[in-house]
């Protein structure tokens, strides 16, 4: 369970309370209009920004104080989420610790991960030899090997084409969000959310609100929402 309780957040003259109870499993959407919090909200969760006031907790437990790295969470940004220097399974395989020799068996377990998002046999290429959407699965595998609980993705399949998007919401929907994990996705389009988001938390009007049923938020959007949506 994600917890924001009474959380006050601040960047520069921007300020955006939350409070929410968010139970594990599953795809959470993060919508809003632009500027309006999305990404400060989950760098608060993921620790590279400290709240002015309030508290994150994960399963009971207060995260402040923990930097990101020891974080039960995993982000994924629109960009430079792999080293351009290392190899795509030394990439992927940062999630099991910061060496880059792996020994037999964390090999074995990158290559699995590198087969389940359709990347088998693309372990020794450089991130530039693959392709915008293959960039994203490696990417998608390091989080699945990381296997932290709470994984928060910032737009990052932004930049793909509507079909390449869609594999990769998929993807996300079939084996990232298996195990239980929660997943916060920021998403500008509606129909991300709809298509593999159960539940919606809407980020406006400097505050977070949800998670609500995304069909009844979609269909019948509050009014923080109705102009973002153009209705
Ligand atoms: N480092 C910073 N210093 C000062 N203000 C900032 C900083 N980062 C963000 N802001 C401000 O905080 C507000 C929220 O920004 P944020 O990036 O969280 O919005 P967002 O909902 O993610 O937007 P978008 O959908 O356009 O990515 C904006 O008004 C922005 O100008």
């Amino acid at each position: 369970m994600l917890t924001l309780e009474a959380l006050r957040l601040r960047q520069g003259g921007f300020a955006l309370a939350a409070d929410a109870e968010v139970p594990p499993g599953g795809i959470v959407a993060i919508v809003g209009p632009s500027g309006g919090g999305k990404s400060t909200l989950l760098s608060a969760i993921a620790g590279f920004l400290a709240p002015e006031a309030g508290t994150v907790r994960w399963d009971g437990r207060d995260l402040a104080g923990l930097p990101p790295g020891e974080r039960p969470v995993s982000i994924l940004f629109q960009d430079g989420n792999l080293f351009p220097h290392l190899t795509v399974a030394q990439n992927v395989g940062l999630a099991l610790g910061p060496r880059l020799r792996l020994s037999a068996e964390q090999a074995g377990r990158v290559d699995t991960v590198l087969s389940l998002v359709g990347l088998a046999g693309r372990g020794d290429d450089r991130p530039g030899q693959l392709s915008g959407g293959q960039q994203s699965r490696a990417a998608l595998a390091r989080v699945l090997l990381s296997g932290r609980p709470l994984i928060l993705l910032d737009e990052p399949f932004a930049a793909l084409g509507p079909a390449l998007k869609d594999e990769m919401l998929d993807l996300v929907a079939g084996e990232l969000a298996a195990d239980g994990r929660l997943i916060l996705m920021v998403s500008h389009d509606p129909q991300d959310a709809l298509r593999v988001a159960e539940r919606t938390m809407i980020v406006a009007d400097g505050r977070v609100s949800g998670p609500l049923a995304t069909a009844e938020v979609m269909a019948d959007p509050p009014p923080a929402l109705k102009a973002y949506l153009g209705r």
